[in-house]
């Protein structure tokens, strides 16, 4: 089976195609979804910052307009990527993350950190430049851990402060310079939970476009210590068995695949698949 959506870097000369237009208040969408024909969209009033050319969805290509602000288009609205995720179709949802990646950068890079001046695009690469530093800006992955930290029939889960009412999750934390994705895992637990975890497994990787994360996911085993929370990141955490368990991340996240993984195996059920 060949992909519905394959990324690319396409020519902006080129006319035609189908573009998804995002602001500071989302992607514009009407009663067919995100996907407008590329000239009839750029026929309307936008304050487009930069267009890239991102890929190819059921074989036509895709543009991105990145704008300024969000304005009237008659007919349509405006809907964050989060809304596109819990919503919608998985594809559509993998197209618009990536062009909200690229959208991010491109908004962010416009200017050389290094001198200050206005950089540019480069053709076939992507890439933003700086001519008298040579000096390329490429778009920012931030690698984050996550883990599911378990003790026999329980599972370590917390709430942020940021959550949803009432849910409960499975820790995290971006990596810092120097060091490897396990010390990583080790001084998030710590610091977040004052836990101490053996064990580490990885279990898979997943694509968090809010704005430019990508999640390393473990299993690891709880090892010593008493939950202590750290003040403002964590509002609680808690054991909780696999027989009784809180409300949980959405069925997308790799949140929640840690944790239903693991609760498939104590219970002898059919393990669950990584949505990319
Ligand atoms: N897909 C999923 O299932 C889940 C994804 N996540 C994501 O994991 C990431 C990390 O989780 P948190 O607990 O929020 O991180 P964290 O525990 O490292 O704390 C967040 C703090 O890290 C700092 N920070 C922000 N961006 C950073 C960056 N790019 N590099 C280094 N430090 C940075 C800031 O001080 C921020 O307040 C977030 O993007 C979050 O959305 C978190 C849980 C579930
Ligand atoms: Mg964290
Ligand atoms: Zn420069």
């Amino acid at each position: 089976m060949t992909a519905r959506w394959t990324t690319a870097v396409l020519d902006t000369d080129q006319p035609g195609g189908m573009a998804v237009a995002r602001s500071p208040e989302g992607f514009l969408f009407d009663d067919n979804g995100a996907l407008f024909p590329r000239e009839w969209l750029k026929r309307q009033d936008l304050s487009i910052l930069a267009e890239h050319g991102i890929g190819h969805l059921d074989g036509e290509s895709v543009h991105l307009l990145e704008l300024r602000s969000a304005s009237e288009v008659p007919g349509c609205s405006w809907k964050g990527l989060r809304a596109f995720m819990l919503e919608g179709d998985h594809t559509i949802y993998k197209v618009l993350g990536y062009a909200a990646q690229i959208g991010t950068w491109a908004r962010e890079h416009r200017f050389c950190g290094n001198c200050g001046q206005p950089m540019t695009q480069v053709p076939r690469e992507r890439a933003m430049y700086c001519q008298p530093c040579d000096l390329r800006s490429y778009p920012r992955i931030s690698p984050s851990m996550i883990v599911l930290i378990t003790r026999g029939d329980e599972i370590l889960l917390a709430r942020s402060p940021r959550f949803v009412t009432g849910v409960y999750s499975t820790l995290a934390g971006f990596a810092e310079p120097g060091e490897s994705a396990e010390e990583c895992l080790i001084r998030e637990v710590r610091e977040e939970v004052q836990i101490e975890v053996k064990n580490i497994q990885y279990m898979g990787s997943q694509c968090w476009p809010f704005p430019h994360s990508m999640m390393l996911g473990f299993h690891a085993e709880y090892a010593g210590g008493e939950i202590v929370c750290q003040e403002d990141e964590i509002e609680d955490a808690q054991w909780f068995n696999v027989h009784d368990l809180p409300p949980l991340p959405a069925s997308k996240s790799i949140a929640r695949y840690l944790i239903d993984v693991y609760v498939a195996r104590r219970l002898g059920h059919a393990e669950p698949v990584l949505p990319g």
